[in-house]
């Protein structure tokens, strides 16, 4: 299959939407930050062409794209037959070659440029399939699907074969609840209305634009001012009733103990999970946080900037989170993502993936889709992150109906954007960013 298929062009664009004009994505942290990706466009010999990210913040991603381009002789020339029929083991030359790991490993730009590739790779093999990316993975036998996995560092917690029997032990209900997941699609909880720099005029109109929507759950920015997290807290619990959900994130600001104290101050309003309350790195600190603030019945949530799946290992051996949030744009690209997930199984930890970005929520419903049909087999207690942001750059932009989202049907993994967006937007010579420049 694919013969005589081979990878023979890649070409980036660094693209940035004026996001921090108007507070959209802000929080406590990045008070001002202009949604952006480094893009990457695979061209085959055959004129295939096929779309990848990684999402990024505004400046910074020219150093991404600089990571890419490093990475370009190692794609370049491939026959496509080569890299699927050992996924797995092209993954981990990717990501081992031996002068470029020396600027990682497995970690920091290197592996978001190795993310914007390897999801563009996934992009590409969907379509050569005709299937959208969650029903290639759905149907992969247990065997294929672990076969694109590097279980090198995490065999102390899953090996391939315990992967496999996980696998196996869920096909049989598999195909009605693919049937469920076309009719009925996946909760969404929304961020949409809680960016930090937003007014409270602006959050409380928001609140009722969702609620119509029907959303049951949604997310605020907090760790700025405990005086201002309260009063919004109080204002979006008042908003949106007792029995729909609050979770709260505050994007990395706090020292481990500085957490505990805010998280016990805003626990009256009754929030689901603190997300990011501090580093990301910081296994210990997380499982202290989360132990401190069980009595309270709030839960951690972390992973959108975790880096790899040797730390989301550690993150779930310590009992650090309660909400695993892995991200589509972080860590190597899918590949890797799928052994979070099936350590997150193993482990019993809910995966609620991070979604606010360019490209996050297009991206990663395809891997939730896949763990309810074939991993988790549940949606119990679990959301998809939605915020309503640069889906219009999208050719087949994410489908929300009644705050679910809808399984898409066209083929690639949704990442593919508009050719007019990018002269618009490409940073710095899309008409966007000149005309800026000359009306300075
Ligand atoms: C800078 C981003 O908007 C970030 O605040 C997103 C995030 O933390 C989330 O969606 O969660
Ligand atoms: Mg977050």
């Amino acid at each position: 299959m694919y013969e005589g298929v081979i990878i023979e062009k890649l070409f980036t664009k660094d693209l940035r939407f004026p996001t921090s004009l108007n507070s959209d994505g802000s929080d406590a942290m990045h008070t001002h930050p202009d949604y952006s990706c480094a893009y990457v466009i695979l061209e085959t010999n055959t004129g295939q062409k096929a779309h990848g990210m990684t999402f990024t913040l505004g400046r910074g991603t020219e150093v991404v794209i600089c990571a890419i381009k490093a990475l370009e002789n190692l794609i370049i020339g491939q026959k496509v037959q080569d890299i699927y029929n050992n996924f797995g083991d092209f993954w981990r030359k990717l990501t081992s070659d031996n002068q470029l790991r020396w600027i990682g490993p497995e970690k920091g730009v290197m592996h978001l440029a190795t993310a914007a590739i390897v999801n563009a790779l996934w992009d590409l093999w969907a379509r050569l399939e005709g299937k959208p990316v969650w029903k290639l993975l759905v149907d992969m036998s247990p065997e294929q699907l672990t076969s694109v996995i590097d279980f090198r560092y995490i065999t102390d917690v899953i090996t391939k074969d315990e992967a496999i029997k996980i696998l196996k032990e869920k096909e049989d209900n598999k195909k009605a609840r693919e049937f469920d997941l076309i009719k009925n699609g996946y909760p969404a909880y929304t961020t949409q209305v809680g960016w930090l720099g937003y007014s409270s005029e602006k959050v409380k109109s928001l609140c009722k634009k969702y609620l119509d929507q029907g959303f049951t759950a949604f997310k605020v920015k907090v760790g700025q001012n405990l005086d201002e997290d309260k009063k919004r807290c109080a204002m979006v619990r008042e908003n949106i009733g007792s029995s729909n959900v609050l979770m709260v994130d505050a994007n990395q600001v706090w020292c481990v103990d500085e957490a505990i104290d805010w998280m016990k101050s805003l626990a009256e309003y009754k929030p689901l999970w603190i997300e990011e309350p501090t580093s990301p790195d910081d296994i210990l600190g997380h499982a202290k946080i989360a132990q401190a603030l069980k009595q309270y019945g709030i839960g951690v949530a972390t992973g959108e900037m975790c880096c790899n799946r040797v730390m989301f290992k550690q993150f779930l051996q310590a009992g650090a989170l309660e909400f695993c949030q892995i991200d589509s744009a972080r860590v190597g690209g899918i590949n890797e993502i799928l052994s979070i997930y099936l350590m997150a199984e193993k482990l019993k930890v809910k995966v609620c993936p991070h979604a606010g970005g360019v490209g996050l929520c297009e991206m990663v419903q395809h891997l939730q889709f896949w763990d309810y049909v074939s991993l988790s087999g549940t949606k119990e207690g679990k959301y998809i992150e939605y915020v309503d942001q640069q889906h219009e750059h999208f050719k087949t932009p994410v489908v929300i109906k009644s705050a679910a989202y809808m399984p898409p049907t066209d083929p690639g993994y949704s990442s593919e954007m508009f050719p007019s967006t990018m002269e618009k937007y490409e940073f710095p010579k899309g008409t966007y960013w000149q005309e800026l420049a000359n009306n300075k």
